[in-house]
């Protein structure tokens, strides 16, 4: 697996977390890793911060990777699919991290047979804690899938699924770090009308999250029954607690993590 080439179009914000997590995984090592982006400045900024091999032609790198993440938005993807199709290596993977694109729709703009593997990765990637959900065609075989999916193992937890789950994959996972920033920024925020200092109330706020993370995915328990463990009778969680119902926090949630989703179902059409 390391021994193979690791190319991708587009460096910025998801791109490079991907790549900073595959490296300090030691799966993929620099000098197997090779990115393009059309911006002079994210080629600089790949180069200096992981020395990776590096062009600002995205020829140059589909026709060497085994295989090839388009880490570009969207609506990059008619420009750029077109200007490589011809250019693939014989027998590469193609890796879509893209929101709202469907298999169908991106074996369209290919306009011939290709193995396709459709992701949603998140930006943790970059500290090994990313969530993935992945998918392939009909060209995929079930090894090659599995030989992708080592990659997005190696910066966290991902799992195969259906194609038809991946609108709820970009609410649940692919968007909701933003989400969830928010709420530190909102609980640092309340520290520091405390009094506490700013840089120690994200601290603070962040292992919290973190924290009760953990407490979810290694308990077994059910959220609630966690929440109800903080909550003492008479006692300050209570009150906090009751404020949110009343703030509505589970519908705001519910309701941004649907709009996200729909707007995934949207872009697809
Ligand atoms: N940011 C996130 O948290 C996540 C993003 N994604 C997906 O990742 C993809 C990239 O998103 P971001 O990294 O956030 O966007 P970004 O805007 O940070 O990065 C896109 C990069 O593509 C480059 N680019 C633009 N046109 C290009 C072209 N013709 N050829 C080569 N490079 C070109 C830009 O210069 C930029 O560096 C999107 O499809 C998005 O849906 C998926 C999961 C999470
Ligand atoms: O906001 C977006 O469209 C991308 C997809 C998932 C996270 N960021």
């Amino acid at each position: 697996m390391n021994q193979k080439i690791i190319g991708f179009i587009g460096g910025g914000n998801m791109g490079s977390a991907i790549i900073g997590g595959l490296i300090s995984s030691g799966l993929s090592d620099k000098e197997h890793i090779i990115a393009a982006d059309k911006t002079q400045a994210a080629v600089n900024r790949l180069k200096e911060t992981f020395g990776i091999q590096t062009s600002t032609e995205n020829i140059e790198v589909s026709s060497l990777a085994d295989i090839l993440f388009l880490a570009v938005k969207p609506n990059m993807f008619p420009t750029v699919i077109p200007e490589i199709r011809h250019h693939l290596k014989e027998s590469s993977i193609i890796v879509s991290i893209a929101a709202g694109q469907s298999l169908e729709k991106i074996e369209d703009l290919f306009e011939h047979p290709i193995k396709l593997v459709r992701a949603m990765p998140n930006t943790p990637a970059l500290v090994g804690a990313s969530m993935s959900a992945l998918c392939g065609n009909d060209h995929v075989s079930e090894e090659e899938l599995h030989e992708v999916k080592q990659l997005f193992d190696s910066f966290g937890e991902s799992e195969i699924i259906s194609e038809s789950l991946m609108d709820a994959v970009v609410g649940v996972s692919g968007s909701s770090p933003a989400y969830v920033y928010m709420f530190i920024e909102a609980m640092a925020d309340a520290a520091v009308a405390d009094g506490m200092p700013r840089s120690q109330a994200y601290k603070f706020a962040a292992q919290s999250v973190l924290g009760s993370a953990k407490m979810v995915l290694e308990t077994g328990k059910h959220p609630g029954e966690l929440k109800d463990m903080v909550c003492s009778p008479g006692g300050t969680t209570i009150e906090a607690v009751a404020v949110l119902e009343q703030m509505g926090l589970r519908t705001a949630v519910i309701e941004a993590q649907r709009a996200c989703s729909q707007k995934s179902k949207d872009m697809s059409k």
